[in-house]
């Protein structure tokens, strides 16, 4: 199986390093993460295991033709990543391994071999050359975008098993990728904007913000059509305190840590995203616009 990730940073280049071993895989990523990997191999550290891998990466994607091309940028860079690769996605199937709203809909004015994926495990950078894989939310989800299964998703469920990465098909896999949306519209910008790991947003204070994002993206869920695994939005939040929380109790959400490393947030493609589809509904949305004010304000202050 020939598979192309585009854009390989943390989530990216280990999923690369991990698939390697079982499938032809090429990372296209930036320059300096292709020389330090090829100097020094990539190293892999936490409850993935302690290695170190080799794989061909570099800058530009080789020729020929893939069986999956495998999009991992942040929801930012979606866009350019199509408009620059699209030349290569012929008969491929083109997966989204991102978090977000709205990136299987970008990939999909580009082909209409679209897979939609979900995954809730933890990747943070630890040089140009190594990751640390440090929480595990579950299993990475996989489905023909937005419904429907089929061989493609399943064979690539069935590479990332044995490759070592938990993974399941879904049928439903835009419900999938909104739910996990909705758990990082949630967790990340408080936890960013207070820099505090998940658990500790359990606390009254901060739950009561957290009821006011979920009641509102549930109401645009509502008015979207997609139909979460969670029928309400306080089931939703009884999941989340239950059972998305507790194993990533610990856990400082990604986008703290893009502020702390002077990177833009994703919040735009999460809150913003609530906030947008709510103006196109008429549906207000003022603590997921009060979330994106304060993410963009604390950027700004790094
Ligand atoms: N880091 C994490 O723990 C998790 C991240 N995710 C999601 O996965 C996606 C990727 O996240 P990360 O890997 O953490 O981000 P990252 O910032 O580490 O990696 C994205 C990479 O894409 C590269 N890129 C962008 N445009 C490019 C281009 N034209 N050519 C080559 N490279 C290009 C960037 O330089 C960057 O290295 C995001 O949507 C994120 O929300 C999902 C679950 C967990
Ligand atoms: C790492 C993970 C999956 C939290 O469980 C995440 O989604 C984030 O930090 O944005």
């Amino acid at each position: 199986m020939r598979i192309l990730i585009l854009g390989a940073g943390a989530v990216g280049l280990t999923v690369a390093a991990m698939l390697s071993e079982h499938a032809e895989v090429y990372a296209v990523c930036r320059k300096r993460y292709a020389d330090a990997i090829s100097a020094d191999g990539f190293v892999m550290t936490g409850i993935w295991g302690e290695k170190t891998c080799r794989f061909p990466c570099g800058e530009s994607a080789p020729a020929g033709s893939w069986d999956y091309i495998i999009i991992s940028t942040k929801s930012a860079a979606t866009r350019e990543i199509c408009e620059k690769y699209h030349h290569l996605f012929g008969d491929a199937e083109i997966v989204s391994l991102q978090n977000g709203i709205g990136n299987e809909e970008i990939i999909g004015e580009y082909t209409s071999h679209v897979i939609g994926a979900m995954i809730i495990t933890g990747f943070e950078w630890r040089g140009d050359n190594a990751v640390f894989v440090s929480v595990d939310g579950g299993k990475t989800m996989f489905g023909r975008f937005p419904k429907g299964t089929d061989d493609a998703a399943r064979k690539l469920s069935v590479l990332f098993n044995a490759s070592g990465i938990r993974s399941d098909v879904s049928s439903d896999i835009k419900s999938v990728v909104w739910s996990k949306a909705f758990y990082s519209c949630s967790l990340n910008p408080l936890g960013a904007v207070m820099e505090c790991p998940y658990g500790e947003l359990r606390k009254a204070p901060a739950w009561n913000i957290i009821t006011n994002i979920v009641s509102e993206a549930f109401a645009i869920s509502k008015a979207e059509g997609v139909e979460l695994p969670q029928k309400s939005a306080s089931a939703y939040l009884d999941f989340l305190m239950q059972e998305k929380i507790p194993p990533t109790a610990k856990h400082y959400s990604s986008m703290y840590q893009d502020i702390i490393s002077g990177r833009l947030t994703e919040v735009d493609y999460m809150n913003g995203a609530i906030v947008k589809l709510g103006r196109k509904h008429g549906i207000a949305t003022p603590v997921n616009e009060m979330m994106v004010n304060l993410t963009h304000f604390k950027e700004e202050l790094r």
